[in-house]
């Protein structure tokens, strides 16, 4: 038998395997994707890390939409942001340390902590040498072999003491800039024929700067690495049932090594539905930009959009990249907050009239997929939305979009990492699926 077509045969005979009618899943009182019937998520643990709101109850047990808001250790990210904001500072490592302590640190506290980052940013000579090795074209599957690849540059790689846990958060934290600077530099020599640069990170310089200088040179200016340093700081943590930082969870129950955990994180924010979205909006807007005439017709938007839903245009998988969220409803507080960034930097960098179009689609978007759906649930833009907009006016490229939300999410993960293995009556995450084959009888080869 040819392998291909032992190959299609498997494949075809899969088609009935995996049947599984979906009534079944009301029947045997199954919560699909882990999802109860009004779509909320299924309580399956505890934390003090982050909270995500987006609905509150009523008395009888019904859903009532609201405003999303987001909590970091018990503070609300709006109450966190601003004053950055305002002062003009940078706060990505202030962020950090409040996610990975608990509380936020004082001024002695947080010089140290940067210093310390600052120590762990460059990379084993053996990994840079790694990286060069490495072919790919995808820097979130490089990112995940630089992390196994630790395992083997660290003395104590599979001790779970919290001191340990902390010790190898605090590197991880600092090396993803560096590996991921590393990786697309050696990409761009490599696919595109650019010279080479493999810059040492800088003493003085913060997470944001420092990824950016490593990245670009100096080819960059103090607004674009404080948007950076805004943009990870809003996607550092986001409670945990979101897929990356519950998969970091569920592979930590097991009492796994630090850097298994994370590679699977990193394995699960590569998905288009999850942090990968942020390549697929963008590439979305592009294909709108091209494929409509007028930028504010709202006809010819809302035509287009639905032969996107109906998966005839586009990647033709139906969605609407960067609109809809598992929890919130009204809004998401990271897309509202990078929807006013994206407007003022937006005025700087001459794009207002690309902006203008991005803020219709998102309109239309919420409306074209709510009618499709036909359901009353509100849905919003998420924090997908807007966040390759802002890389692209700071003049990054597309190709580690994802990684820099890995760069901001690592931060959460460990968090949570150390929490799983440090609550008192912890136990291996083991839920159960129900089989609903019926028994067969075994039937020797030469008989079938
Ligand atoms: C950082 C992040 O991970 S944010 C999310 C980034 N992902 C995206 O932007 C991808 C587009 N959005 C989606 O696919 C979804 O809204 C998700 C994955 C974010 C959430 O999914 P769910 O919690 O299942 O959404 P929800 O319960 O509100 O809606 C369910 C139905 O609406 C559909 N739907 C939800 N959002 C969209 C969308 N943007 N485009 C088209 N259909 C959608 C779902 O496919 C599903 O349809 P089905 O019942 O026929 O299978
Ligand atoms: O919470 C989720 O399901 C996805 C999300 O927005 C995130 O991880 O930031």
């Amino acid at each position: 038998m040819r392998k291909e077509y032992l190959i299609y045969k498997l494949s075809d005979e899969v088609k009935n395997s995996c049947k599984i009618p979906r009534e079944a899943f009301t029947k045997y009182g199954v919560k699909r994707g882990l999802r109860n019937e009004d779509g909320t998520g299924v309580l399956v643990g505890l934390t003090n890390i982050g909270n995500v709101v987006g609905y509150e109850r009523n008395d009888d047990g019904s859903l009532r939409p609201c405003p999303g808001r987001l909590y970091y250790r018990g503070y609300e990210l709006d109450d966190l942001v601003s004053p950055l904001l305002k002062e003009k500072r940078f706060g990505f490592e202030e962020i950090a340390y409040l996610l990975l302590s608990g509380n936020l640190p004082d001024e002695e506290e947080l010089t140290a902590f940067r210093e310390l980052i600052n120590e762990n940013m460059p990379l084993d000579h053996r990994t840079i040498v790694h990286i060069i090795d490495l072919e790919g074209s995808n820097i979130m599957n490089i990112l995940a072999r630089c992390v196994l690849e630790m395992y083997t540059f660290d003395p104590n790689p599979d001790d779970i003491s919290r001191d340990n846990l902390m010790r190898q958060s605090i590197e991880l934290i600092a090396k993803f800039p560096t590996i991921i600077a590393y990786a697309y530099n050696i990409y761009r020599h490599s696919m595109q024929g650019s010279s080479l640069n493999i810059r040492h990170p800088r003493e003085n310089m913060t997470i944001a700067e420092n990824f950016l200088y490593m990245l670009k040179d100096e080819d960059f200016t103090e607004l674009d690495a404080r948007m950076l340093d805004l943009l990870l700081i809003i996607q550092a943590e986001h409670g945990g049932g979101n897929n990356s930082t519950f998969t970091v969870r569920v592979t930590s129950s097991t009492r796994t090594d630090t850097y298994s955990s994370i590679a699977a994180g990193i394995g699960s924010l590569k998905g288009p539905l999850h942090g990968g979205a942020n390549i697929k909006a963008i590439n979305m807007f592009h294909h709108l930009k091209e494929q409509i005439s007028d930028w504010t017709n709202i006809d010819e938007i809302d035509t287009y959009l639905n032969r996107m839903l109906n998966k005839e245009a586009y990647d033709k998988t139906g969605l609407v990249y960067g609109i809809g969220h598992a929890v919130y409803t009204m809004s998401d507080p990271r897309a509202v907050e990078l929807k006013k960034l994206a407007g003022e930097l937006a005025k700087e960098k001459g794009m207002v009239k690309e902006y203008n179009f991005l803020k219709l689609i998102e309109q239309e978007g919420v409306k074209c997929v709510s009618a499709f759906r036909k359901t009353t649930k509100p849905i919003c833009a998420n924090l997908d939305f807007y966040s390759g907009f802002i890389y692209e006016m700071i003049g990054l490229p597309q190709e580690i979009y994802t990684p820099i939300f890995a760069m901001a999410r690592i931060v959460g993960w460990t968090a949570h990492r150390i929490e799983e293995l440090n609550f008192e009556g912890r136990r291996i995450i083991r839920p159960a699926y129900k089989n609903i084959l019926e028994q067969k009888s075994y039937v020797p080869i030469k008989d079938r």
